[in-house]
């Protein structure tokens, strides 16, 4: 990603606003931090050193936005992302349980990430290969005399003939790869040998040793050879089937881990939840002191420390933490100071008005209704949405978060799924244009209002 390591702060803005409407001081904490990640990376050691990362505390209330920020910005630049609750921390049969694991996750969310990319990089290659092995599986080899699918391509073999006398064989596999290109084989049934992996024990990956960094199947897999197990199907699913197969053959381990692990330490953006959930004033009962506990064990992790992944050793020192919480009830100066110090950015995130919606609805480049427009439009149905239409579901929106709980922009989710219910359900046989406008609206949503214990239900 190195065209991101290029935009700056107010580029990185506007590449966020294309997706999140409004929070614009959110928006540019975030791009500063990360813009502050790349300038730090590149200074001289003894300057690393002295200057801390500076992470950011998002306050605001739920659904405004603060993981969607987040993720985008992930997004954007490449970055591994790990969305985690601090209070998974504290809960009962998880007291204890490391809060290292966190960049465990984020490490492998790494290692997939790096190797998706590096099997779309070979999948060109590996389409020939799993060709060859469709190919091998309908016509197998030119000594054996047997030729199932003869019949295919009009072959009339006497059973005394031998392939070399009597084919042409490269020609005939010639003429029956064009056919398999053009799918003209799809339909038609082989039967393929599938490696199914190399661990033939089942206790492999017990969770106590995911947690010391360690996974068994890494250390004895490779003791045993792969699995491989006869199926037949059809060579439209053999080609799905075998293709990841022989993509992994093709991309180098090694290579891929040593490059996520690079990723994760250079990139790697964790958004902590629930963060006012673990924030304490006083140290009361039980329940207290394993919150602080939990900011405790944070606190190495998001200063800069080494963890011990299955992979090899991660340092913390750039990974970029985003912890978040609505700090109703607590505040952040009820967190532990160190760890107040450890998340400098504080950014306060506004709540939604109904004019956000109107714009939510219909601005970004994903909008809840350029969504639905697409999806209908799968089946030839236009969907259309009125200036009054879209008006008229924010403005519900936003009266049901006042009346019922204030879940932010989810709401919009619910009420729109809910007025679209019908068009979901009767599409494609309807009319070819549906106009959403306010009577439309209100028509769907009339016996839900009005019913107070059903709309709580379902909006
Ligand atoms: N300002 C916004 N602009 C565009 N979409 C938004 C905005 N705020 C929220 N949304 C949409 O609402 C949904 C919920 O938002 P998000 O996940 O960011 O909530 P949150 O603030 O992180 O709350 P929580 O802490 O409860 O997870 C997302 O799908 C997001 O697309």
């Amino acid at each position: 990603m190195k065209n991101f390591d290029r935009l700056t702060p107010k580029q990185i803005v506007n590449e966020l606003d294309k997706f999140i409407v409004g929070q614009n001081e959110a928006k540019k904490a975030v791009a500063i931090a990360i813009r502050n990640r790349i300038r730090r990376q590149k200074l001289p050691d003894e300057w690393k050193k002295e200057i801390t990362p500076k992470n950011i505390l998002m306050i605001g209330p739920t659904g405004v936005g603060k993981t969607e920020i987040a993720r985008r910005l992930a997004q954007l630049s490449g970055s591994p992302f790990l969305k985690v609750e601090a209070t998974r921390f504290t809960e009962v049969g998880y007291v204890g349980k490391n809060v290292d694991s966190m960049i465990r996750e984020l490490v492998e969310i790494a290692v997939n990430m790096v190797k998706q990319k590096k099997m779309k990089e070979v999948e060109e290659k590996a389409k020939r290969n799993v060709e060859e092995r469709i190919l091998d599986a309908i016509l197998p080899s030119a000594k054996k005399p047997q030729i199932p699918f003869a019949n295919i391509f009009g072959m009339q073999l006497e059973k005394t003939q031998t392939v070399e006398e009597n084919v042409d064989f490269r020609g005939k596999r010639e003429e029956l790869r064009k056919k398999l290109r053009n799918g003209e084989l799809d339909n038609n049934e082989i039967e393929i040998e599938i490696e199914t992996g190399n661990s033939p024990i089942g206790f492999i990956g017990l969770p106590e040793m995911e947690d010391i960094g360690m996974d068994l199947s890494n250390v004895l897999g490779n003791i045993f050879p792969k699995q491989k197990k006869r199926r037949k199907m059809k060579i439209s699913d053999a080609k799905k089937v075998l293709l990841p197969i022989e993509e992994e053959k093709l991309i180098d381990m090694d290579e891929t881990v040593q490059e996520a692990l690079e990723l994760a330490q250079n990139r790697g953006i964790v958004f902590i939840d629930e963060m006012d959930k673990i924030a304490v004033k006083t140290s009361g009962g039980g329940q207290d002191i394993s919150r602080q506990g939990v900011q405790r064990d944070l606190l190495p992790i998001v200063e800069g420390t080494t963890i011990t992944t299955k992979y090899g050793p991660v340092k913390t020192d750039f990974i970029l933490f985003i912890a978040a919480g609505a700090f109703h009830v607590s505040k952040p100066s009820d967190l532990i100071p160190e760890l107040q110090g450890r998340f400098p950015i504080r950014v306060e995130l506004e709540p939604l008005t109904e004019n956000d919606f109107v714009r939510i609805l219909i601005e970004p480049e994903n909008a809840l209704t350029k969504q639905y427009q697409a999806l209908l439009y799968t089946e030839g149905v236009h969907l259309e949405f009125t200036e009054d239409g879209v008006r008229e579901i924010a403005k519900v929106s936003y009266k049901l978060n006042q009346k019922l709980e204030n879940i932010g922009a989810r709401r919009l989710y619910t009420v729109l799924e809910k007025i679209l219910e019908d068009v979901l359900f009767e599409a494609p046989d309807i009319e070819e244009r549906i106009v959403v406008d306010k009577e439309f609206v209100s028509k769907k949503l009339k016996d839900i209002i009005e019913d107070e214990d059903l709309t709580s239900y379902i909006l």
